[in-house]
């Protein structure tokens, strides 16, 4: 059976896990932020992670649900993510991987040509992992039909030129470098991700 889940029901899964940090964060963009949203800690329970995929499996248009074939998601943090959302919607599941700094299929992964993909990241931020993500799978010929992630922290700015389903948007300030509020300045920064600097 299909799950319904309330923001309130994602939000209490993500407590939970202990997956909403608060400090200061570098973000992979280079934005900082004093909150965090860990989604390898929310994924750390496999039903967890089952139940969130369902959840948003559930809300993809019925048109997206029968087109895709695989979800190809962006290593690292959508490695577990993917494959959930793939076991969701009974299909395979692909990740991208960077190891030459731009994202490609590797480990025998590939597309047939126009093969229809949804494209699954844990967060969402500016959107620019996102869109790495839908060239490469262009380059591996795929076409993305939607992308989906856990959450959207992107204040609704991410544009990932696909239609878009978060589980979750969260409204979490973000700042340039140059730009921290002083009482963030004030804390020791560190970066979670594995994005190169
Ligand atoms: O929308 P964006 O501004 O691109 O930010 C979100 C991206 O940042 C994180 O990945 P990160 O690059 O930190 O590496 P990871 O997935 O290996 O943790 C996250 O997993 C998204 O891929
Ligand atoms: O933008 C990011 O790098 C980012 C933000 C966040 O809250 N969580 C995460 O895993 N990555
Ligand atoms: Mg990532």
């Amino acid at each position: 059976m299909t799950e319904q889940m309330s923001e309130a029901d994602v939000l209490a899964e993500f407590r939970a896990a202990d997956a909403l940090l608060e400090g200061h964060f570098v973000l992979s963009s280079g934005l900082h932020s004093p909150r965090y949203l860990q989604c390898a800690r929310v994924l750390m329970d496999p039903r967890r992670g089952a139940r969130l995929a369902e959840a948003l499996a559930a809300r993809l248009p019925a048109a997206v649900r029968g087109q895709v074939t695989a979800v190809v998601s962006p290593a690292m943090g959508g490695v577990i993510a993917g494959q959930e959302m793939a076991r969701a919607l009974g299909v395979e599941a692909m990740f991208l991987e960077r190891p030459t700094g731009v994202f490609e299929l590797r480990r025998g992964f590939r597309l047939v040509a126009g093969q229809r993909v949804l494209m699954m990241e844990d967060v969402v931020t500016t959107g620019l992992s996102s869109r790495e993500a839908i060239a490469a799978i262009a380059a591996a010929g795929g076409e993305t039909v939607a992308a989906a992630a856990l959450v959207d922290r992107s204040n609704g700015a991410a544009d990932l030129g696909v239609p878009f389903f978060p589980l979750i948007r969260l409204d979490v300030p973000s700042y340039p470098a140059d730009a921290l509020p002083a009482e963030l300045a004030a804390i020791p920064a560190t970066k979670p991700g594995s994005r190169a600097a």
